[in-house]
């Protein structure tokens, strides 16, 4: 199986204080990973270190290795703004830009330089359709994507990350703010967007964690306590401290 990051002796500091410890796991391509543990235990700032998001913060520093396709990511010569477009990211809540359902996925690819109205056409119209919202929004495209419901704007924030060509999709508990039904929906394109995308993602259920994921990873304090199959980690999880988890004894 091909392995999209490797991951090794990974630490993370937020100043004094260290917020991953020494993790060590590969992502596989076109699989779901998915990242689990209680809050604060570096899910988040553990997905980010995947496409230096986490560069952003002033006091963050990070030691150790991480390989994305053979590559040092954190290599002084990473282009991190190439790196991101490979590596996209769907955040929590759904966060589309104040303007209309077309411009808000045709806005990247024109900052990369694309002009052509057909091109775009093209790229906004493939890009819904992946994300499963084509059908309901072809008819007003010029309308304003606020005023989507919750569950229609994250599918419109992962048609805006699809419309750069990803590889990979990050994807920060991308339903905790929608309804069962639209979480649904979101699971159903996971399940299918897998098919052409390597996809990770951090969530608090755990439920969705074993419906949608082939690995999973169990975070607790910093520490990446078990990384296993889904279907071995939720029915023979090695650790005491991942059976307690799953089992709702804590976290
Ligand atoms: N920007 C930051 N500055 C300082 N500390 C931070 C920052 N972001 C996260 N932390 C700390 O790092 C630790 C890990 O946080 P992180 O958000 O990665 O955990 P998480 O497992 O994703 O939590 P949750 O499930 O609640 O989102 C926590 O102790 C948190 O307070």
């Amino acid at each position: 199986m091909n392995k999209v990051f490797d991951v090794s002796g990974l630490n993370l500091f937020y100043g004094e204080k260290q917020a991953l410890r020494n993790i060590e796991l590969s992502i596989y391509d076109k699989k779901v990973t998915a990242l689990i543990g209680p809050s604060g235990c570096g899910k988040s700032t553990f997905l980010r270190t995947l496409n230096r998001m986490n560069d952003l913060i002033d006091h963050c520093k990070v030691d150790g290795h991480i390989d994305y396709q053979g590559l040092p990511i954190y290599d002084k010569q990473t282009d991190v703004i190439s790196l991101r477009i490979k590596v996209g990211m769907v955040f929590q809540k759904p966060n589309p830009f104040p303007m209309s359902i077309y411009d808000n996925i045709a806005y990247g690819p024109r900052c990369q330089g694309i002009k052509s109205k057909h091109a775009l056409d093209d790229i906004v119209k493939t890009a819904l359709e992946q994300a499963a919202l084509w059908e309901e929004v072809k008819d007003r495209l010029k309308d304003s994507a606020l005023a989507l419901s919750g569950g229609q704007q994250q599918r419109l924030c992962i048609a805006r990350a699809l419309a750069m060509k990803p590889e990979v999709l990050l994807m920060d508990e991308p339903t905790s703010a929608l309804d069962p039904i639209a979480t649904s929906k979101i699971e159903d394109l996971i399940l299918q967007l897998k098919n052409q995308y390597t996809i990770v993602i951090v969530t608090h259920n755990m439920q969705q964690a074993a419906r949608i994921s082939d690995y999973t990873a169990f975070f607790l304090l910093g520490e990446m306590v078990e990384y296993e199959t889904t279907e071995i980690l939720f029915s023979h999880p090695r650790d005491e401290r991942t059976e307690d988890y799953i089992t709702g004894r804590f976290g």
